[in-house]
């Protein structure tokens, strides 16, 4: 009883010393707290220690693993321990605790609290670590899962692009033709492949001759000679890296001396298949072929006949960027320099040391020659008397060796005319010719090299050529190359004319043609796919060259024109005829020309023109006779810009021998006239006997058939339809007077009135134009021609307006009376009545005057000449309804396309709208117009010789 009352005295001592320390002894954690004496103080320590221990024996990862059961299996070993130890030390050693010992007791206790809340902290931000690692980790994950899916879209819209593209490229192949490429391998596997037709029909039913000629796709019968006269070769170049870059394929596959070219093309049901086209030449180098590899095969022989005392050629065609100059003119590995390095190698041997080359390298551009070695000097091509072409002015440079030949080339080479096109950005906008002439030591030439590197051969829409500089350049190159073909034709052909005045590049090129002379063409291709049409244009232009010359039996064939060689022509005509060869016609480079000239470089040009009469027979001297008139007229006539100029025939090759003469009084030209047309009458010919490649041309001449040849071209071209802005006031840019401006010139001349001043002979007769044209018709009364004088009364020309003859207006157009009145004529008397009504006018073309003479047997041979004439109208009056039925072809298939969806509305340039449907009326109806006006000349034609017959 005293001990406990002793206890708690002591008690309550102690709360009131320590009332903090009493008052958290009534809960449960702090009752226990107080009980420890300072005996029972080891045994805290010990529990103190051991709680710490215990503590300290949690591993991290069982924390790590289960934080919040880690913190309460804590709090119950520690909570035990402490409560233990408390409870002993109440019981052993209460009474002799000391305040001390309790305060240190109280600071242990506390130390132990901070302990563990340090201990929930550290564990607190342990597991906030570990939650932030964790999300750390999501996000990374996220962002990675996000990235994926970013390449997955970017993927996926390459892939839609890519393929949008190949859908954009596929119709302008559907609609042009061009830039076509293959979707993709599958698809390119699905497309069947077909060969090319052989002749047979072409593809308006034409047609054609029946049977392959050997140098078409057989080329089986074509011996390759080194030395032939004019050897064909094909180069085809490597796929450049745009090229593979863009994924375009190789279209060109070559065997041999095979070639075959892949066309890409889509039916009308809109299905793709493959046109495959064969070839044969006498050379065709694959892309790997190197320079050296085609100059063995091509310039080599040349050099050798060069040393034999030849005259040889060769020249690089094809399509802008397809390698012309790379294989010509390339300045480190062109043909020429390979032919140098043997050229000196020949001149070093003891019998060539009497000889020396010379260098000259000038280029023609726009229908001008260019001195490339003296700043571009203007120069002119003449003919000396042993029929030598010398470019007068050219400046030449001995060279010693190749490395002076290519200093003075790589001079002259910076000189030359270069533009950028589209599709190539260092095209050459010009020909270059570089010549290596051989002289002894008198300087006489004794053998001549050309090389010539000629401007690109493709239309200039292709070229993207826009603006009319450039567009100008483009019309000269292209009549350049159609004048070009057509002398290797007539060549090839033994004509007795070869229509080398055409273009300047013919002239230069002459003497390297007749004679003894060898050309050798390389035509040059590019094999992608996107540029076959343009390869097909450049095989077939070859292909031509080298056909004729495979057919050299049938030199001479145009002799008689038979039925079937003259369709033969008519058919290469057809295809040949491109819309730049009518652009050509337009731009004339003799009438460009000429007005820059001064008369006395005109004059001596047609002096030495190569028809010269002294050169030819009496009747090619009653021919030129009529080309004096025409001059004549044109020195009379005071608005001509070509008066003191070359005179009409001054392109063709016809001489205007006038011009040597001392200019004659107006009076004096017309008894000159007046006495030639007598004589021609007296002869048996008609005025328009003389008119070229008129059914009566060749009457005079009819044993020279050749002439029937030589007047079908530029009948062909000039029969093609006339720009719609064609000016009558104007002389014709071409050179062959239009129908507008010979009309004109008729009714300024007054045919009914030939004692007047300015009267002249008539000019349907001196044109150019050879045949009656719907201008010529108009002034016809009656037949079909009335349909175009109901035109001509429409816009006001007093029925004799050809411009509107060749391009009636759309609005007052009637189709369907003038196929009536045509309709009517066809059963009526023959048309083609005189131009003045009531009066003779032995000019109106051509029918209106029969032959005075009753049929002898020279009348029966007219009659012959007439007949052959006449197929050739037929022939040509086809032609030009193929190439019109192609345009309206194409026509229909754009409009179709382009009205039936959007998608296409931007590639055929025509929509769902009615502007859209306005313009293909307008554009229908030029077509159908220049058709009918195509018909109505012929039917007029039919009528006044079946009237004469
Ligand atoms: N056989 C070939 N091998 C390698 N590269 C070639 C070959 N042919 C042409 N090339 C390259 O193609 C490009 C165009 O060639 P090049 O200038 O000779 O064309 P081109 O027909 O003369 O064109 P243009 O008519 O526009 O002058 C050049 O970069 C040329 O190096």
């Amino acid at each position: 009883m005293e001990d406990r009352r002793r206890l708690f005295q002591l008690i309550q001592t102690i709360k009131a010393e320590y009332p903090d320390v009493s008052g958290s002894a009534s809960a449960p954690a702090s009752s226990t707290v107080i009980a420890p004496a300072s005996p029972g103080m080891s045994t805290l320590d010990v529990s103190g220690y051991g709680m710490a221990t215990a503590t300290r024996g949690y591993s991290m990862s069982d924390m790590n693993s289960n934080p919040l059961e880690s913190r309460q299996s804590i709090g119950r070993r520690s909570g035990s321990g402490v409560s233990n130890s408390l409870n002993s030390s109440t019981h052993g050693h209460s009474r002799s605790m000391s305040n001390q010992q309790q305060q240190q007791l109280d600071l242990q206790q506390q130390q132990l609290r901070q302990q563990q809340q340090q201990q929930q902290q550290f564990q607190q931000q342990q597991y906030q670590q570990q939650h932030q690692t964790q999300l750390l980790l999501q996000q990374q994950q996220q962002q990675q899962f996000q990235q994926q899916q970013y390449q997955q879209q970017q993927h996926q819209q390459q892939v839609q692009q890519q393929f949008q593209q190949q859908q954009q490229l596929q119709q302008q192949q559907n609609f042009g033709g061009r830039n076509f490429k293959e979707a993709s391998e599958d698809e390119e596997e699905a497309i069947p492949v077909q060969e090319a037709k052989q002749r047979g029909l072409d593809a308006y039913s034409v047609p054609t001759r029946n049977k392959g000629t050997p140098g078409r796709n057989t080329g089986a019968s074509i011996a390759n000679d080194l030395t032939a006269k004019i050897r064909v070769c094909v180069r085809k170049r490597p796929l450049n890296s745009k090229e593979i870059n863009r994924g375009e394929k190789d279209m060109a596959g070559v065997t041999g001396r095979q070639l075959t070219v892949d066309e890409p093309k889509v039916r009308v049901d809109m299905t793709k298949y493959i046109e495959r086209h064969g070839f044969v030449f006498d050379e065709v180098f694959d892309s790997d072929a190197t320079n050296e590899d085609v100059y063995r095969r091509t310039a080599y022989p040349l050099v050798q006949y060069l040393f034999e005392g030849g005259k040889a050629t060769c020249f690089a065609y094809g399509q802008t960027g397809s390698g012309k100059t790379f294989t010509m003119l390339d300045d480190k590995q062109g043909l020429y320099v390979l032919a140098a390095r043997d050229i000196f190698v020949m001149l070093r041997k003891p019998e060539n040391a009497h000889l020396a080359a010379y260098i000259g390298f000038y280029e023609i551009y726009q229908g001008h020659l260019y001195d490339l070695l003296n700043k571009r000097k203007r120069l002119h091509p003449r003919e000396d008397g042993k029929s030598n072409v010398v470019i007068s002015g050219l400046k030449e440079y001995e060279i010693m060796n190749v490395e002076g030949l290519m200093q003075v080339f790589e001079y002259g080479n910076n000189a030359r005319s270069t533009g950028s096109t589209n599709a190539n950005a260092d095209s050459s906008r010009s020909h270059a010719i570089m010549q290596i002439v051989l002289k002894d030591q008198s300087r006489n030439v004794v053998g001549k090299l050309s090389f010539i590197d000629l401007a690109g051969s493709e239309r200039g829409a292709d070229r993207g050529e826009t603006d009319a500089k450039t567009r100008m350049e483009g019309a000269e190159i292209n009549k350049s190359l159609l004048a070009l073909k057509e002398c290797i034709r007539a060549l090839d052909q033994d004509k007795k004319h070869t229509p080398f005045r055409q273009s300047k590049l013919t002239q230069v090129l002459k003497d390297s043609f007749v004679g003894n002379s060898r050309t050798c063409m390389v035509a040059t291709i590019s094999p992608n796919n996107s540029n076959s049409e343009h390869t097909l244009n450049t095989l077939r232009y070859a292909d031509r060259v080298k056909e004729l010359k495979a057919e050299g039996g049938a030199k001479g064939a145009v002799q008689g024109q038979d039925a079937s060689v003259a369709q033969e022509e008519y058919m290469d005509d057809v295809e040949g005829y491109e819309e730049d060869e009518l652009e050509a016609n337009v731009y004339d480079d003799d009438y460009l020309s000429s007005e820059g000239e001064n008369v006395a470089d005109v004059t001596i040009d047609l002096l030495e023109d190569e028809e010269f009469p002294d050169l030819l027979d009496q009747e090619e001297m009653d021919h030129h006779a009529l080309a004096m008139t025409t001059y004549d007229h044109e020195l009379e006539d005071p608005n001509s810009k070509r008066a003191g100029g070359r005179g009409i025939f001054g392109n063709q090759g016809a001489p205007s021998h006038g011009q040597q003469l001392p200019p004659q009084s107006p009076h004096q030209s017309a008894s000159s006239r007046h006495m030639l047309q007598q004589q021609q009458l007296q002869q048996g010919d008609t005025d328009v006997d003389r008119t070229r490649g008129s059914p009566f041309a060749k009457s005079s001449r009819e044993r020279d058939s050749q002439q029937v040849s030589k007047n079908r071209k530029p009948e062909g071209l000039s029969r093609l339809p006339m720009p719609r802005n064609f000016q009558s006031s104007t002389p014709s840019s071409s050179g062959i007077p239009g129908p507008q401006h010979r009309h004109s010139q008729s009714g300024a001349s007054g045919r009914n009135n030939s004692t007047t001043a300015n009267s002249s002979p008539p000019l349907a007769m001196k044109s150019r134009e050879p045949k009656p044209s719907p201008s010529d018709m108009s002034i016809s009364p009656g037949g079909p021609s009335d349909y175009i004088s109901q035109k001509s009364s429409n816009n006001n020309n007093n029925g004799a307006s050809p411009i509107a003859i060749k391009h009636p207006s759309i609005n007052t157009k009637n189709h369907q009376h003038s196929s009536s009145m045509s309709s009517s004529n066809r059963n009526g008397v023959a048309s083609a009545g005189p131009a003045t009504p009531g009066g003779h006018d032995p000019n109106n073309y051509p029918m209106a005057s029969p032959p005075t003479s009753s049929p002898t047997s020279e009348g029966r041979q007219f009659m012959q000449a007439e007949m052959d004439a006449f197929i050739q109208e037929h022939q040509a009056q086809m032609r030009d309804c193929a190439e019109l039925t192609k345009r309206e072809t194409k026509l229909l298939a754009q409009v179709t396309l382009g009205m039936s969806s959007t998608v296409h509305a931007q590639s055929t340039g025509f929509s769902n709208n009615r502007e859209s449907f306005m313009k293909y009326l307008s554009d229908l109806d030029e077509i159908v117009d220049e058709k009918l006006i195509t018909i109505v000349a012929m039917s007029q034609k039919l009528k006044a010789l079946r009237g004469q017959m």
